[in-house]
């Protein structure tokens, strides 16, 4: 039996037979059959390309469409709804890295007073993304939608930029973490450069621009020996990859600031902890650790000094974020273009009393009631820093910053969260003090 193809574009010279008639006559029809034969053949080669063509702009839009997680028209009323406003006055924030410890805790307090919150994170697997998925739910149950992409994704951004008019972002998503930077450094860029200057060019070009207002760190002081760390003070030597992207982020945005009118401000957080904290954190490792009777290393500086952190907050933090969202001007451009000098802030938001990690291990000692098994190491030429100690006074001024919670109060809320959250049994050879 003929194929399908074979019916329709016959090739066998047989089926055009001269039926009889001369040879001239013969001639024309053997190269009036051939011709046709090729004509067809081409016919044929350009309709199956054409529908190859179209059949993989289908298959395209097809996988974007059913195997990404955004799009859609139910998907854009979540976000239209979780973007809406219910104060007089409120803002509609973007808050990046939503899912993360303190993108949570922002997120919450500013949808608990009334403004529009969609978040917006990758759910990476740095740390255990079970907890970050948590911490979705959590703000789901406060009608806080999260969209999951990551913020390289500038089609995804755009997208957003086009459903909401966000008056606000709240740039959180970030690669976290000192000493992770030696063995991912590409992380760092991919999200703390990369994926910052694609957020920039969505918020440079929509219509209203947002105001921004995005992490940086107290890291960035990196080998600064002046104390308290103040905002003026050197930031030109870090001591890690990490920081070395944060700082990088300060004059990335001070460029969008200046050429585009984009309105930021930079926060460096220091060492910030808490409920729903970070498990790679020191506080946080540690607490595991000890409850399941396990060694932790204690880091110590040159001649054995004990290292020292400016422990904040979680709470204190998220007032210092809430404040800089009010306190934040206007972003002056549009349609891509500067109008007018736009507002460039960097504040500090620490503790401004910095305690020793081994002080540190001895709070969480009497909270857990166990005692730790402490292993003393020289500093690893790893990125840390001896010691971080802010000066708030600029925030203080501008902000009204004022952090109220101190190590052993704010550690004690912390246990109280993780023993409730993961429970007791991390572990059976605990031992009790
Ligand atoms: O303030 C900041 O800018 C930074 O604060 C923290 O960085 P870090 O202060 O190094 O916080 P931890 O990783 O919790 O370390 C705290 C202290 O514990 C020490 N440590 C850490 C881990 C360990 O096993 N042993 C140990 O002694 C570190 O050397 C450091 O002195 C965060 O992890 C960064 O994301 C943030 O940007």
């Amino acid at each position: 039996m003929p194929s399908l193809e074979e019916e329709l574009f016959p090739s066998t010279p047989g089926k055009f037979k001269d039926k009889g008639g001369h040879g001239m006559n013969r001639q024309f029809h053997r190269c009036f059959a051939s011709t046709s034969t090729m004509f067809l053949w081409a016919l044929f080669l350009i309709a199956l390309t054409a529908s190859y063509l179209s059949f993989q702009s289908f298959m395209d839009s097809g996988t974007r469409y059913f195997s990404s997680t955004w799009g859609g028209i139910h998907w854009e009323k979540q976000v239209r709804n979780s973007a809406q406003i219910h104060r007089p006055n409120g803002f509609s924030v973007l808050v990046t890295g939503a899912a993360g410890f303190v993108g949570s805790h922002v997120s919450l307090a500013l949808k608990k007073r009334g403004d529009g919150v969609v978040g917006f994170d990758n759910f990476n697997n740095y740390y255990d993304p079970s907890l970050k998925k948590a911490r979705k739910a959590l703000l789901n149950s406060h009608n806080v939608f999260i969209v999951e992409g990551d913020v390289n994704d500038a089609k995804l951004l755009a997208k957003l930029f086009d459903i909401v008019a966000f008056t606000h972002v709240m740039h959180l998503a970030a690669q976290a973490g000192v000493r992770y930077a030696m063995e991912n450094p590409h992380s760092y860029v991919h999200s703390n450069i990369a994926g910052l200057v694609t957020l920039l060019e969505a918020c440079k070009t929509a219509d209203p621009q947002p105001a921004i207002v995005w992490a940086s760190s107290s890291s960035v002081y990196g080998l600064n020996e002046d104390v308290p760390f103040s905002e003026s003070d050197r930031t030109d030597r870090p001591a890690s990859l990490y920081a070395a992207t944060k700082k990088s982020g300060e004059a990335i945005t001070h460029t969008y600031n200046h050429i585009y009118g984009l309105s930021i401000t930079g926060l460096r957080f220091f060492t910030v902890y808490g409920p729903w904290g970070r498990p790679d954190m020191a506080y946080f490792s540690f607490t595991k650790s000890i409850l399941q009777g396990k060694p932790i290393t204690v880091y110590r500086g040159k001649n054995r000094a004990d290292l020292a952190r400016d422990f904040t907050y979680i709470d204190d933090v998220v007032k210092g974020c809430v404040a800089s969202l009010d306190t934040a001007k206007k972003s002056t451009g549009s349609g891509g273009k500067k109008r007018g000098p736009a507002q460039y802030r960097i504040f500090n938001l620490g503790n401004t009393s910095p305690v020793t990690v081994p002080m540190m291990v001895g709070i969480l000692e009497r909270h857990l009631k166990v005692k730790a098994k402490k292993n003393f190491l020289d500093m690893p030429g790893n990125g840390d820093v001896p010691f971080t100690h802010a000066n708030i006074t600029f925030a203080r001024r501008e902000l009204g910053y004022k952090p109220t919670t101190d190590l052993q109060t704010g550690l004690k809320k912390f246990v109280k969260w993780y023993l409730a959250y993961y429970g007791y049994n991390q572990g059976s050879k605990s031992v009790k003090l």
